[in-house]
C-alpha cells in the first residue's frame, strides 16, 4: 500500500533511535504518528447478490467501508471500495478491486435492497446553518426519492448508532424500517407569545389550534437518555416508510415501558422483530453494558399486538434471522452483575416458537480450548447458506478467532486457531462467502474473502486477500501466560490464570535496555487482543516496549475469570498487573528505572492504584478519564450499578446507599493511596464524559497538587469518555509520549 523505501529523513531519525534508543524529537514523533495513521480500519462489508454470467460463471460484488484519521482536516474520513469476486460453488476463482476509493460524506446509514436493485441512504446535510436529515431511495442510476425527514416532522432524529440503530428493507422491497427519536411537542414559555390583554378563557378559545401544537412551560423538561455516547437518545420509536406512497408510519403498539431497537422484518413481512430494553424505573447507560434487562419482541403490523419472544429476566442483543427465514439466533446474558460477560447463543424457532440454548455460558475453558462467547454484537449476517451453522468472531483468551457453531449440536469449531496471524474479525457472510479482516500488533488490518468449508472440513479454510498489508519488521510481539502466585489465588475461584501481550522494538542496540510502558485495559471486563493498535505501534517504533495486561476479570478466559474480580478491584487486578510486570522484568533486557504506566477509565483506575501502591516503581503515569473514587462517582455516572457491583455489592434500582457502602467504595479507590504517590501524572479529561465524569480526574488532580506531586491536566471540550475525536486523540498521544520521555529522562 505504501512505498517500503525509507526516505532520508526517516534514516536520520532512525540514527537518533540508535543513539538515545528512544525517538524524542516532537516533530519526528508527530511524523511517525502521521505515517501510521495512514492505515485505515474496516468498518463494514456487504456482499451483493450472486450473478451468473451468460457463460455460466458466477460473480458477486463486495462493498467495503473504511475509516481513516485525516489529521489535516481533523476528522475521521469514511470511504468505500468495491471488489469483484468470481467464484464457483465453493472457491474463489478470481478477485480484484473494481475501481478506486471514494470518500463518503454525509451518509449516516445506507443499505442495499435484498435484490441489489435499490439502495436507501440516510443523509445529514446542513442547510442555512441547520442540520437536516434526508431519506433517499436510489434505483439503478437514479435517485428515486428524497424525503426531508426534518420537515416532515413525523419523528425526531434517526438513530444511526450500533445500539438501537438499523435501516432494513422489507423482504418485498416495498417498505423500509428504521429507528428514530420520538417526536416531542413544540414548547413555548408562558411569556413567549404576544401579550393579548384577553382574559385567560377568551384566549383559550381563540388559540385552540395553536394549543394542540404548542405546549406551554415545558421548555426545560428533563428527558432521561441512554447515557455515554447515546446522549439525547431517549425514547426510540420504530418507523416504517412505504416507498411507493412516500408515507411514514410511526409504529404504535409497543409497550410504553420499553425502548425498541435492532429491528428487522419478520418472515413474510407480517410484522417486526426487535430488541426492547426496559427503561423503568429509569434509564442507565447502555454503551459497553450488555447486561441491561431486555428481550426479543414481535409486533404484528395488522393487529398492532406486541408479543415477548424471549425470557423476561435476561439481557439480549443481535437477533439474526436465518436465510431460510425459520430461526433467529441472538446473544443472551445475565442482568446487572458485570457489564460484559460470557454470553449464551440462543435460538428461537419461528414456527414452533421454541427457544433453545445453542452454546451455553462457559465457566472454565473446555478441553479443546473453547472459552465461551464474548461478543456484544454479531456481524450483520452470520448464518451459513444452509441455515445450519452460525459464524461468530470473538476473543478466545487474547486472540480474536472466527468460530463456527453448529446449531443442531452446539459444537463449536475454530476456523482460525491454527493460523499464524493475530486476530480475526468477521465483517459479513453471504451464501457462505465470508468477508473478514485480520490484523496483529505488528500488522495493520487486511481484507480477505473465503468460502466457509463444509461441516467437518473447517481446517481446510483458505483465504484470498483483497487488500494486503505487510507485517512491520521493526515491531516484535509475543503472548505471555501467567499463573498468579499461591498467595494471590482467588479462594472462591481458584486456579485462574491470565495473560499479556508484550511488544518490543525488533532492533535493540547491544547492551541497550528497553524502557517499558505498562498498559492495563479498561472495563474492567474487556480484553486487549492481538490486533493492530495505532498507539502501541507508534510507541514501539519510537523505541518503547509495551506490556498490555489482561488481568483476571478480562473477557475471553471463561465466566469464572470474570466473576473473580467484582469485590476485588483495586487489589486482585492491581496485583495481577504488577505480577505480570515483575515477571517480564525477570526476562532481562529492560531498564527498571524507566517504567511508565498508561490507562484509560478502569485502566486509569489501575494506573492510579499502581502509582499509589508501588510508589517507587513507576516514573511516569498517563491516564484518560480515570475512575479515582467510586464513592464520589456512584451518584453522577450513567452506570451507578458498575460502582456497586465492582465494589462487591448487588445492585437494585431502589438501592439505598449506607455509609458502609460508600466506605467500601472509597477503600477500593485509588484516592485512598494518593498520599503515597510520587510519580508525575498526566491527566486527560473529556468535558462531556457521562461515564466517568471529569470531576473524578479533577478530584485526583487537586489531591496531587496539594501533595506537590507533578501533575498536568489536559482538558478536551466536546469529547466524551473515549477522547476519540481526531484532534483530542492525536494531541493526547503526543502529550503522553512527551510526558513519558520527560519523566523517564530519556
Ligand atoms: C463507571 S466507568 C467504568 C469504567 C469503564 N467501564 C465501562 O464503561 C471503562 O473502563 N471503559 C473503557 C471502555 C470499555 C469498557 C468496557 C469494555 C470495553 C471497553 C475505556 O474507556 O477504556
Amino acid at each position: 500500500m505504501f512505498s517500503r523505501r525509507i526516505p532520508l529523513y526517516r534514516l536520520i531519525s532512525r540514527c537518533a533511535v540508535m543513539d538515545s534508543k528512544v525517538l524524542r524529537e516532537p516533530a519526528e514523533i508527530a511524523q511517525l504518528y502521521r505515517d501510521q495513521c495512514r492505515f485505515p480500519a474496516l468498518c463494514r462489508a456487504d456482499v451483493g447478490p450472486v450473478i451468473t454470467s451468460r457463460y455460466g460463471g458466477q460473480y458477486c460484488n463486495v462493498y467495503t467501508e473504511w475509516t481513516q484519521r485525516d489529521l489535516e482536516r481533523n476528522e475521521n474520513v469514511k470511504f468505500c471500495r468495491q471488489y469483484i469476486v468470481f467464484h464457483d460453488d465453493k472457491s474463489v476463482v478470481y478477485s480484484g478491486p473494481s475501481g478506486n476509493c471514494t470518500e463518503i460524506k454525509g451518509e449516516l446509514l445506507s443499505v442495499d435492497s435484498p435484490s441489489g436493485e435499490m439502495k436507501a441512504v440516510l443523509r445529514e446535510s446542513t442547510i442555512k446553518g441547520e442540520d437536516k436529515q434526508f431519506l433517499e431511495i436510489w434505483h439503478k442510476n437514479r435517485k428515486l426519492k428524497c424525503l426531508n425527514l426534518t420537515t416532515l416532522n413525523k419523528h425526531g432524529k434517526v438513530y444511526e448508532d450500533d445500539q438501537f440503530g438499523c435501516m432494513v428493507w422489507s423482504h418485498s422491497e416495498t417498505h423500509l424500517l428504521y429507528v428514530a427519536e420520538k417526536k416531542r411537542p413544540k414548547t413555548e414559555s408562558y411569556f413567549q407569545g404576544p401579550e393579548t390583554g384577553l382574559l385567560a378563557d377568551e384566549e383559550e378559545t381563540i388559540k385552540t389550534d395553536k394549543k394542540e401544537e404548542t405546549v406551554l412551560g415545558q421548555q426545560f423538561e428533563y428527558y432521561e437518555d441512554w447515557g455515554e455516547a447515546l446522549v439525547r437518545k431517549s425514547s426510540p420509536v420504530l418507523c416504517v416508510l412505504d416507498i411507493e406512497g412516500s408515507n411514514i408510519t410511526v409504529l404504535e403498539g409497543i409497550p410504553t415501558n420499553i425502548s425498541p431497537g435492532q429491528a428487522f422484518w419478520s418472515p413474510n413481512d407480517t410484522g417486526l422483530v426487535f430488541v426492547g430494553w426496559w427503561h423503568e424505573p429509569f434509564r442507565l447507560g447502555l454503551k459497553y453494558c450488555a447486561n441491561r434487562r431486555s428481550s426479543l419482541f414481535y409486533v404484528d403490523l395488522a393487529s398492532g399486538k406486541c408479543e415477548q419472544l424471549s425470557s423476561n429476566s435476561s439481557a439480549v442483543c443481535s437477533p439474526r434471522l436465518s436465510p431460510d427465514l425459520c430461526r433467529i439466533v441472538y446473544l443472551e446474558c445475565g442482568v446487572f452483575g458485570p457489564h460484559l460477560q460470557c454470553s449464551r447463543l440462543c435460538m428461537f424457532d419461528w414456527y414452533t416458537k421454541q427457544t433453545s440454548v445453542v452454546v451455553d455460558v462457559v465457566q472454565r475453558a473446555k478441553e479443546d480450548g473453547f472459552t465461551g462467547i464474548y461478543s456484544s454484537m454479531l456481524s450483520p449476517r452470520c448464518w451459513s447458506a444452509d441455515s445450519q451453522r452460525v459464524l461468530i468472531s470473538c476473543p478466545q483468551r487474547c486472540r480474536k478467532d472466527l468460530l463456527v457453531v453448529d446449531t443442531s449440536t452446539g459444537e463449536v469449531t475454530s476456523l482460525t486457531s491454527q493460523s499464524e496471524e493475530g486476530s480475526w474479525s468477521l465483517l459479513n457472510i453471504h451464501r457462505d462467502l465470508m468477508v473478514v479482516s485480520c490484523s496483529s500488533p505488528n500488522c495493520p488490518p487486511d481484507l480477505r474473502v473465503g468460502f466457509l468449508p463444509a461441516k467437518g472440513s473447517e481446517s481446510k479454510m483458505s483465504w484470498v486477500t483483497l487488500e494486503e498489508t505487510q507485517p512491520q519488521a521493526d515491531i516484535s510481539w509475543q503472548t505471555l501466560n501467567f499463573s498468579p502466585p499461591p498467595e494471590e489465588d482467588n479462594r472462591q475461584y481458584p486456579g485462574l490464570d491470565f495473560n499479556a501481550i508484550l511488544l518490543k522494538p525488533t532492533e535493540v542496540t547491544t547492551g541497550g535496555k528497553l524502557p517499558l510502558i505498562v498498559m492495563p485495559h479498561g472495563g474492567p471486563h474487556s480484553v486487549l487482543v492481538s490486533e493492530w493498535y495505532l498507539s502501541t505501534a507508534v510507541l514501539c517504533k519510537m523505541g518503547f516496549s509495551i506490556l498490555l495486561v489482561n488481568y483476571r476479570g478480562s473477557l475471553g478466559f471463561g465466566q469464572d475469570n470474570i466473576y473473580s474480580l467484582p469485590g476485588n478491584i483495586g487489589t486482585q487486578d492491581v496485583k495481577d498487573v504488577q505480577f505480570a510486570v515483575d515477571s517480564v522484568l525477570k526476562q532481562g533486557g529492560f531498564d527498571e528505572q524507566k517504567i511508565a504506566v498508561v490507562g484509560g477509565s478502569h485502566g486509569g483506575f489501575l494506573a492510579c492504584h499502581l502509582i499509589g501502591q508501588y510508589p517507587e516503581f513507576y516514573k511516569a503515569c498517563v491516564t484518560r478519564n480515570p475512575v479515582t473514587n467510586l464513592a464520589t462517582m456512584v451518584g453522577c455516572t450513567d452506570i451507578p450499578d458498575w460502582c456497586m457491583v465492582e465494589a462487591g455489592y448487588e445492585y437494585n434500582t431502589d438501592i439505598r446507599l449506607e455509609p458502609a457502602n460508600l466506605e467500601q467504595m472509597l477503600n477500593k479507590s485509588p484516592i485512598k493511596h494518593v498520599s503515597k504517590v510520587k510519580t508525575p501524572v498526566l491527566l486527560m479529561l473529556g468535558e462531556d464524559d457521562k461515564r466517568v465524569p471529569s470531576k473524578q480526574g479533577i478530584e485526583y488532580y487537586r489531591a496531587l497538587k496539594a501533595l506537590q506531586v507533578p501533575v498536568r491536566l489536559l482538558w478536551y471540550p466536546g469529547n466524551n469518555h473515549s477522547l476519540s475525536k481526531v484532534d483530542a486523540e492525536s494531541d493526547g498521544f503526543m502529550n503522553a509520549a512527551l510526558w513519558i520521555i520527560q519523566h523517564l529522562s530519556l
